[in-house]
């Protein structure tokens, strides 16, 4: 069997649908959920979006690797990382070492249409295909850590759950107290 501690942590670009899936996963597991980007955006009294402009992306990944540190230390979290999360070797490893890491990956077209009605990400500002399209080309590896991938364009958020659910009893870390 494999031994993760117990939490699951769901990462994968913009829009793939991390922060919905986490919640219907929490809840399914009676586990926390945590979503690192509200967590952070709570703790500084300001958006994502205000961070970056103010104190440059540097500072907001700095707290973001804290964070994911800080709720990984703990067991029976459903963590919804940021899109970029995963860009920073020390938070793969901490992830891997700490938890079932799941990737959510989509196609371009269903990430553009469920990121297109929030404006607020910095780092899709300006063409917002273009955007999306060269930010995925510079990630296309970023996300295959993971211990499960799934593509999440053509399946619902309950769905999604359910597959992770039948993940996590067949290695059976649900079951261990
Ligand atoms: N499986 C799905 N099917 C259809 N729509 C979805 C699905 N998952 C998420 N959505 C919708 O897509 C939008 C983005 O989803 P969500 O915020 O969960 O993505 P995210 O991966 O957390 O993105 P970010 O990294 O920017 O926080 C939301 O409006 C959500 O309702
Ligand atoms: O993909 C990214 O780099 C980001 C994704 C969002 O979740 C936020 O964490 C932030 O906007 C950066
Ligand atoms: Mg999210």
């Amino acid at each position: 069997m494999e031994s993760h501690r117990h939490n699951v942590v769901l990462i994968g670009f913009m829009g793939t649908g991390k922060s919905t899936v986490g919640k219907f996963l929490a809840k399914q597991l009676n586990w926390s959920f945590t979503d690192t980007d509200a967590m952070i955006e709570q703790k500084e009294q300001m958006t994502i979006a205000e961070m970056f402009e103010a104190r440059g992306e540097a500072y907001f990944r700095s707290l973001e690797t804290k964070t994911i540190e800080e709720l990984l230390a703990e067991e029976h979290q459903v963590l919804a990382t940021g899109g970029g999360a995963v860009l920073a070797e020390k938070n793969r490893s901490c992830m891997l070492k700490n938890g079932f890491v799941v990737a959510f990956i989509a196609s371009p077209e269903a990430i553009i249409r469920r990121v297109s009605s929030d404006q607020s990400r910095p780092l899709l500002q300006g063409n917002l295909d273009e955007r999306v399209h060269s930010l995925l080309e510079q990630r296309k590896q970023a996300y295959d850590f993971a211990h499960m991938t799934i593509d999440t364009s053509e399946l619902s958020p309950e769905r999604i759950a359910r597959i992770i659910m039948k993940r996590l009893k067949a290695i059976q870390l649900k079951a261990m107290p």
